[in-house]
């Protein structure tokens, strides 16, 4: 086409003005090494982990603590992705918007090389094994950590896990390949590193640090020994909703900016880290840059677990069952709204103790606010996918509490679980392939579970066995009477159980 720009993505970023509508990396970037190797660049780490480094180095911080991507799933779309980062030099732009400002662009520069994981896993292993490298960090969602619900250990007889055992020098599995780094680390004389997890779990640094002790343990317990003395897991609790970016988005950056990314990314304003200050090999100095480092950690992860997290769970079954598709939307329904301000009022907040300085009630207000930000479009899909896996996280908590109150109402969590089972059924109707997309953890077990007719007899599934109610006649009849309600007519459900 006569007059395209044939520049490459970072000489169009190096040619953007200071000061223009971009903001682009103020620091120099081609001295920047990586010193974090991050399992994971999905988006949230793009907009927050990467975001947070992008601001230290542009406050004068030490250019040894870049990102370097790991990328461990070795599927052809995710080594077309790696493709692009490397097309793009790593750069890419950040939308950030939220309900009531301008919403801003920006050009994150502190992503500045990629690993891919390919016929083999050597490159990945020595970049873990660099002595530059002090934190590797994490976001490989809660399935990758591969703690079975019902034991709460690691689950050593997972298919993909039991392959890295018996051949633990060629793994492929997150836990295998970090087992061999930190194996090669020890022989090498070279030192540990901190495991940061930056997933929504609780206790998210201990559960890393029982996934990666029990995969070490099974390979060679004296690894698993120096792990302990060695490596550190901090716990965090991170927070800033970012959708999965789409392609309308790739548009709406060439449009409004004219830069022709390929991989862009959208998040909302509000950004939030708090970390447990125990690393074991140096950190970035991100308390300049607005991380807090704290020691009551767990109270700031329960805080937005159980009002955020659970929120956006309990609202989307419901809400897709009704047809919506964004959770903006789904906020707006009064339906909708009643019945979640009705559980935060009645299900989460009589249980939960603040951190000291936090009122439960405005941080339900604001998250709700957040929940209302249209700019973003937050998808109800990426709320609701997955949920084998993450609702033993958010929901098993409250409801465990609940149903040791003999007299607990428990009617919205039966609704909740009513819609849960009767979307995955829905999805279990458009063919085999939609379900294991969109349920990547749920076993065939427990798939058998939730398609039978009988709606109790989903309460024997393994992931829900932290809800303490398989055999409970109360809560059965709920649930069987929730089933039914929805078939008939979910707002009218919605209503009996917000009253
Ligand atoms: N998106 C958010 O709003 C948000 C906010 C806070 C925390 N988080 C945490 O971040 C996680 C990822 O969210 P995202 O929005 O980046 O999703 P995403 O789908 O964009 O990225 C997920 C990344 O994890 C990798 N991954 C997934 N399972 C893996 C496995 N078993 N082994 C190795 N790599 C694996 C994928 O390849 C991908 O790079 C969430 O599950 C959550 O725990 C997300
Ligand atoms: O990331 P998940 O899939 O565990 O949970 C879905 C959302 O609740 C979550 O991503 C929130 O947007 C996020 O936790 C906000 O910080």
């Amino acid at each position: 086409m006569p007059g395209a720009d044939v520049r490459s993505f970072s000489e169009i970023v190096a040619d953007l003005p200071d000061g223009g509508a971009v903001s682009v990396p103020h620091y120099d970037r081609a001295s920047v090494r990586a010193g974090i190797a991050h399992i994971g660049v999905g988006n949230f780490a793009r907009a927050h982990l990467a975001r947070y480094i992008d601001d230290y180095l542009a406050a004068g911080g030490s250019p040894r603590w870049g990102i370097v991507g790991i990328g461990l799933r070795n599927t052809e779309a995710a080594r077309e992705k790696a493709r692009r980062r490397a097309d793009q030099d790593y750069l890419y732009t950040l939308v950030e918007s939220s309900a009531d400002e301008p919403r801003s662009a920006r050009i994150i520069g502190s992503i500045v090389d990629y690993v891919q994981l390919g016929e083999d896993a050597e490159e990945v292993l020595e970049r873990l094994a660099e002595p530059s490298i002090g934190i590797v960090s994490m976001t490989i969602t809660e399935g990758g950590y591969r703690i079975a619900e019902e034991t709460g250990q690691y689950d050593l007889g997972d298919a993909m896990i039991a392959k890295d055992l018996a051949d633990p020098r060629a793994p492929r599995t997150v836990f295998g390949v970090l087992t061999e780094a930190m194996r090669r680390r020890r022989d090498r004389g070279i030192g540990g590193v901190s495991v940061v997890s930056c997933d929504n779990l609780r206790h998210n640094g201990e559960t890393a640090e029982l996934a990666l002790t029990s995969h070490a343990h099974a390979v060679d317990p004296g690894l698993a020994d120096w792990i302990r003395e060695n490596v550190s897991f901090p716990n965090s609790m991170v927070d800033r909703i970012v959708p999965a970016a789409t392609p309308e988005l790739v548009d709406d950056v060439a449009r409004t900016w004219g830069l022709p990314d390929r991989l862009p990314v959208l998040a909302e304003t509000h950004l939030q880290w708090v970390i447990e200050d125990r690393f074991m090999a140096g950190r970035p100095e991100l308390e300049r840059v607005g991380v807090s480092f704290r020691d009551d950690v767990w109270e700031f992860e329960e805080l937005k677990s159980r009002i955020l997290n659970a929120s956006h769970v309990m609202l989307c079954y419901p809400a897709l069952l009704l047809g919506y598709s964004l959770v903006d939307e789904a906020i707006r329904d009064p339906d909708l709204a009643r019945y979640i301000t009705t559980f935060l009022a009645r299900d989460v907040q009589p249980q939960l103790a603040a951190p000291a300085g936090v009122s439960v009630t405005d941080y339900a207000d604001e998250v709700l606010r957040r929940f209302r930000n249209a700019a973003i479009g937050d998808q109800l899909t990426r709320i609701a996918g997955d949920g084998a896996a993450k609702l033993p996280t958010y929901i098993s908590p409250p409801t465990a509490a609940l149903v040791r109150q003999n007299d607990a109402d428990t009617r919205r969590i039966a609704l909740f679980l009513a819609s849960y089972r009767k979307y995955v059924r829905q999805l279990a109707a458009q063919g085999d392939e939609t379900l294991a997309a969109a349920e990547p953890n749920l076993t065939p077990p427990d798939r058998r579970l939730l398609l039978a007719p009988a709606p109790e007899r989903a309460l024997a599934s393994t992931f829900l066995a932290g809800f303490g109610l398989a055999g409970h006649d109360r809560f059965t009849a709920e649930l069987r009477h929730a089933a039914e309600a929805i078939e008939t007519d979910v707002r009218q459900a919605l209503a009996e159980v917000s009253a």
